[in-house]
């Protein structure tokens, strides 16, 4: 059975130790990033604005006059693949680059990414003190001494009271008033797809709280990339994509956006509808079961965690092949009453916990949850195929530089998420890893889906999660959507 750190009861010393050695590796890991064929080809097939943009950045890595940017785009328009190209080759020359994200679902996508928490040790909420968690004489802040170049993605999506922390980091790391201290830095994202910043938030007050109310919006050299690259062989669903996402899509009397007829799958009832969608997005099953080469990029989004598991249980029933269900081991953080029954710890399902019952067959795809190892290929949010069963998962990496890639998931201890309020803190010991047929749109951002099929069960909270969700496909003929 897998053990976390706490359940060794170390001492204080031992764990500072144990600590320093960790980060020690880490930090070696992030100097010696190697850096994929495909990434450095990126370079070769920047379009016109990417280019103007990478050597724009580029200059002011290699200059004495370093600039802030924020690149501006939506959803497809390729900041990513930007973003890849700049880090390509800045580490290919044996320079340290860092990929930072806000959240930790799209850390998978940038090579070698890591949360801005965990790169930068920014407190997350007030409590947690006002400044960065770092010493000007520790080595992280060596590693971001040497950085040439820091990327920061979906920075839309983080509160402006990070940055603003980050910002002063830097100074203080550089001894340098500048903004950023002097250094180049990135940010990146798309205000059309900010999901929620502050729970339950209004419109208004997430703008307050982010990015373009700082000080710091002012001194940002904006970037700007408009061809959508996901969709570019569907210039039709490009421009409806864009009006959903900028607001401008005509909307019913009660502010509905209507989905276009050949995109709409008609609700019946939920069981056949269920079966209308699911043939239509894995009408290829069998193939994917007995084709272990077959490259599976296909998804059904929905706004719910229980409903994605709904979707999963009825999809990996049907997958072909013999069911390994694995199930975990579940107790309470705090000793009270009901919680103490484990039949009732069972049934949680907070977001970013795999299930209880985890079944799992030859050749499904499945996300992994945590960083397990973000250096080798393991981070939140990587899709990998299931090969074998047994004491590990074993299995290989779908996409990115890591692609094919033979990996050893563990059985690991994993808590619940502190900011689920509707849930009892436990911790769940089980293989960190969901069935990928269906997921959240908020776990598909960042991506790029083959096939979407969109299930709003309840209509989703804002226009913002409908564009994301649509934005992942390339083409109006591979998305369906169930209302
Ligand atoms: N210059 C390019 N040449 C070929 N393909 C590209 C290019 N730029 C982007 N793409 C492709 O277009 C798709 C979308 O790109 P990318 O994910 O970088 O966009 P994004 O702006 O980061 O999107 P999102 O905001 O949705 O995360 C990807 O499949 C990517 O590989």
């Amino acid at each position: 059975m897998g053990k976390s750190l706490g359940d060794f009861h170390l001492t204080d010393i031992f764990l500072q130790t144990f600590t320093h050695e960790w980060e020690t590796m880490e930090i070696e890991a992030e100097r010696n990033i190697i850096v994929s064929k495909e990434d450095l080809s990126t370079i070769d097939q920047l379009n016109q604005e990417q280019k103007i943009a990478y050597h724009k950045i580029l200059s002011s890595v290699y200059d004495t006059t370093s600039t802030a940017f924020f690149v501006d785009g939506p959803g497809g328009t390729g900041k990513t693949f930007l973003y890849r190209a700049l880090l390509a080759k800045i580490r290919s020359q044996k320079h340290i680059a860092l990929a930072t994200v806000t959240s930790g679902v799209t850390t998978s996508i940038l090579p070698g990414g890591k949360t801005a928490h965990s790169h930068f040790k920014i407190p997350l909420n007030d409590d947690e003190g006002k400044t960065c968690n770092i010493s000007k004489q520790s080595s992280i802040a060596q590693l971001i001494k040497d950085a040439k170049l820091i990327i920061w993605d979906d920075a839309t999506m983080a509160e402006r009271k990070a940055i603003e922390r980050f910002d002063q980091l830097l100074q203080d790391i550089m001894s340098n008033k500048e903004v950023f201290g002097g250094k180049t830095v990135i940010f990146g994202g798309d205000f059309r797809q900010t999901l929620s910043v502050i729970v339950k938030g209004k419109k208004n007050d997430m703008i307050d709280v982010s990015l373009v109310k700082s000080h710091i919006w002012n001194h940002l050299e904006k970037i700007h990339l408009t061809e959508n690259m996901r969709a570019r062989l569907d210039p039709d669903f490009s421009s409806y994509l864009l009006r959903v996402g900028n607001g401008t899509e005509i909307t019913t009397n009660q502010d509905e956006i209507k989905i276009p007829p050949g995109i709409n799958v008609p609700f019946i009832d939920d069981a056949s509808s269920i079966t209308t969608l699911t043939d239509m997005v894995f009408e290829d099953l069998y193939n994917m079961a007995a084709d272990n080469t077959l490259p599976i990029n296909k998804a059904i989004l929905m706004t719910r965690n229980d409903f994605v598991h709904e979707i999963n249980d009825i999809l990996i029933d049907k997958f072909p092949g013999d069911e390994k269900c694995y199930l975990s081991f579940d107790q309470p953080l705090e000793s009270s009453g009901q919680i103490q029954n484990e039949d009732f710890l069972h049934t949680l399902m907070p977001k970013g916990l795999p299930p209880h019952q985890l079944k799992l067959k030859k050749n499904c795809l499945v996300m992994l949850l945590r960083n397990i190892n973000p250096t080798e290929g393991l981070s939140n949010g990587t899709r990998l195929i299931c090969r074998e069963f047994g004491n590990n998962v074993q299995a290989e990496i779908t996409f990115g530089s890591f692609a094919k890639k033979i990996v050893f998931i563990p059985l690991i201890p994993l808590e619940s998420p502190t900011d689920d309020f509707s849930s009892i803190p436990f911790k769940r010991t089980q293989f960190p890893l969901r069935l990928y047929f269906a997921m959240t749109i908020n776990k598909a951002q960042g991506q790029t889906l083959d096939y979407v099929g969109l299930y709003l069960k309840e209509h989703v909270f804002s226009h913002g999660q409908l564009y994301v969700a649509l934005s992942r496909a390339k083409t109006a003929t591979n998305v369906k959507v169930l209302i």
